[in-house]
């Protein structure tokens, strides 16, 4: 059994964690973390989720006694940061899904997977990651003349925008064509005041009531149109999918993985 600590455990990701931790057949709950100023501290873990029995209650992210085998983070860049130091300096493996990382965040993530090993993906369903290798398909395999757009939505409480997802379909493209990634993402067309050019991945977004997350890579060509679409229904799908990368990254060698290796994708 793999031990897992979730922090950011009150979070809608963290319970949907804490519960697929408890109900996985390869690993168990031994910690779910919050802040120090949070209500939910000291009260027990299995009142806030749908499914399955724990003993564990929620305790400080600054006293981790159990021990765990790998923490998983789904917080905030910020939050993230601290937690990455705390695995680093515990060296202890880490599953990371926080959004929203600036370069400097990642580079510092790259520094850290020197020391620990590291599974960091910005979309932990099958489904996606499957898009992932057929947009690269489809831009390697579609003529130079197709226009690339993609679109979005998620419910109105996520904080950074274009998601992490959208831009990883877009960098794969960005990759499949022998492009650059942000010399052709454009993220905002309304002061254009000449059509678009030929090379680019067009971004757009909504944001609104509980969408769990749908995104839509569009190749349109003079005569047809290719859409390849993914639509998360349940945030149990994310949550299932970084419990067995958890699982999987036990005792694995220091390095980055993405869940690309965790499915065995590449
Ligand atoms: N990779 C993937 O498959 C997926 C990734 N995500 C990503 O997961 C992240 C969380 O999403 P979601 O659960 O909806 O967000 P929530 O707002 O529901 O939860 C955020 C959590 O982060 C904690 N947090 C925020 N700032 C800090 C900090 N400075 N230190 C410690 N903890 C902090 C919050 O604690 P508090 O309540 O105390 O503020 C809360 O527990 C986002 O980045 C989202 O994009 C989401 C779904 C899937
Ligand atoms: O914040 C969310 O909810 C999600 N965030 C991830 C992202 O930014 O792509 C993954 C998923 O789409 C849900």
């Amino acid at each position: 059994m793999t031990k897992i600590a979730v922090y950011g455990a009150n979070g809608r990701m963290g319970r949907a964690l804490c519960e697929a931790s408890i109900n996985s057949e390869t690993t168990d709950l031994v910690c779910a973390a919050v802040r120090d100023n949070n209500e939910l501290l000291g009260q027990a873990v299995k009142h806030f989720i749908a499914k399955g029995d724990t003993q564990v209650r929620f305790s400080s992210e600054h006293t981790l006694e159990s021990q765990p085998d790998v923490i998983i983070d789904f917080t905030l860049p910020v939050g993230m940061k601290k937690h990455l130091a705390y695995a680093v300096a515990h060296k202890i493996p880490m599953v990371i899904g926080t959004t929203g990382l600036t370069p400097t965040d990642m580079a510092e993530l790259e520094l850290a997977a020197k020391e620990i090993p590291i599974v960091f993906s910005r979309n932990y369903s099958v489904g996606i990651n499957l898009l992932e290798n057929l947009v690269k398909t489809a831009a390697k395999t579609l003529a130079d003349d197709i226009d690339i757009e993609i679109f979005e939505l998620h419910h109105k409480h996520k904080i950074d925008a274009p998601s992490g997802t959208a831009l990883m379909i877009g960098e794969a493209i960005a990759e499949a064509k022998g492009w650059q990634h942000d010399d052709v993402a454009v993220f905002d067309r309304s002061k254009d005041e000449q059509a678009k050019s030929q090379k680019e991945i067009g971004y757009s977004v909504m944001r609104g009531g509980d969408i769990v997350g749908e995104h839509t890579a569009y190749f349109a060509a003079e005569g047809e149109r290719l859409e390849l679409t993914h639509k998360a229904s349940s945030r149990m799908t994310f949550a299932k999918g970084a419990v067995r990368a958890a699982a999987w990254l036990h005792n694995k060698p220091v390095g980055l993985y993405t869940m690309q290796d965790v499915l065995g994708f590449r």
